[in-house]
């Protein structure tokens, strides 16, 4: 598991979600990486040996993280940078991951967080936009529905606008729903693999489970709390750290498994595909501009969005659902920038 070799990455912990291919200069730069997430996943990062260099940025914190870090004995260069070094962090950065921002406590939703984090946000697409206005974004903060229209709103203030280079990381609910339908068919679940569309949070993320195998069956009361627990997941865990945070782990793991999705794919690997919101044709006539759907990768990011295919009777229903708060939650990201 801590081997750098690429055999190595196929087994242990990396088999479940992380592969590798062959090895290319691919420098990740952590924003926010001194924090709940951004340890984890930076350490995650660490282990993935198609990961070149990794450049620790936060406001407070980053260079202790970083000096700890990069004693882990695999190939890659590992630097942190103070709060006034975003310039040097960013530099040469290909994939940009941003967990920077407050999480949640309990008793508050995703957008409750807007007011502080989408000035968070805000800012670090004007510093990604000066100093890497090529890389690939990556967008953990929350919400997520309202701070990818917040990056592309900057990015195209500031000319610099690639729909394809930006995402919106929902692989939490994908690991979510993989997780929890494999406990309830006590299946391993590596072999369980749900779409999961829409944005990310409540009732706009709409897991796919007729899709699969395992979810198709599942029926009655056991559907509906199945469904719930996936749309709420998160608030299982702002109220098990009971004031302390939210999920960091998990997101964790989920970012750097996107993360080495991404950079398969950057490194000419074909047939990537992985749900993540991204700017979509698919409900454009709706009013809906970013939608979360499969998405195949290639070199240059987003190469082909997949349409959401055929869906039971419930999971219309639950489009239906998060269509319009989810047209309401881009609107106000876009909104704030435009104000
Ligand atoms: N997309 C998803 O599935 C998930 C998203 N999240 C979100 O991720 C965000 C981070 O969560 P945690 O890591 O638990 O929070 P945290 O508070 O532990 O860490 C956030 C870090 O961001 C840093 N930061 C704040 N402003 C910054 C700036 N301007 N530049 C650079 N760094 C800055 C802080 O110093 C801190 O180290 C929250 O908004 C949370 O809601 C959390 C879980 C899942
Ligand atoms: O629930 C939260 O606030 C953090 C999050 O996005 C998740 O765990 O899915």
């Amino acid at each position: 598991m801590f081997s750098r070799s690429v055999s190595a990455a196929r087994s242990g912990l990396l088999s479940r979600g992380f592969a590798s291919s062959a090895r290319a200069n691919r420098k990740v730069a952590v924003l926010g990486a001194a924090g709940g997430i951004g340890q984890p996943m930076s350490l995650l990062l660490k282990q993935d040996p198609l990961v070149t260099g990794l450049s620790l940025y936060d406001i407070r914190g980053a260079p202790g993280v970083a000096a700890d870090i990069s004693h882990v004995n695999t190939h890659s260069d590992v630097k942190g940078y103070e709060a006034a070094d975003a310039a040097s962090a960013l530099k040469g950065a290909e994939l940009v991951i941003i967990p920077a921002g407050v999480p949640r406590k309990p008793g508050m939703t995703r957008d409750d967080l807007f007011n502080t984090n989408a000035s968070i946000v805000r800012d670090l697409a004007v510093a990604c936009a000066e100093h890497c206005p090529k890389a690939m974004i990556c967008i953990i903060s929350n919400p997520v529905n309202s701070t990818v229209p917040i990056w592309a709103e900057v990015y195209k203030q500031k000319g610099v606008f690639d729909e394809k280079r930006l995402f919106g990381v929902t692989t939490l609910d994908v690991v979510r729903a993989s997780r929890f339908l494999g406990e309830i068919k006590n299946t391993d679940p590596k072999d369980v693999k749900v779409t999961v569309v829409g944005g990310h949070s409540g009732v706009t993320i709409v897991p796919l489970l007729s899709q699969t195998a395992q979810g198709k069956d599942v029926k009655g009361q056991q559907y509906k709390d199945l469904v719930k627990r996936i749309q709420f997941g998160g608030d299982e865990v702002v109220q098990a750290k009971a004031g302390t945070g939210s999920a960091t782990l998990s997101m964790g793991y989920a970012g750097a498994r996107f993360a080495n999705s991404l950079i398969r794919a950057m490194n000419g690997e074909s047939g990537v595909v992985e749900p993540t919101f991204v700017k979509s044709p698919l409900y454009k006539d709706q009013g809906v501009e970013y939608f979360a759907s499969n998405v195949e990768l290639g070199p240059e990011g987003v190469t082909k969005i997949h349409p959401v295919g055929s869906v039971s009777a419930e999971e219309e229903e639950l489009i239906k659902a998060c269509l319009p708060e989810l047209k309401k939650n881009i609107e106000k990201g876009k909104a704030f920038v435009k104000a």
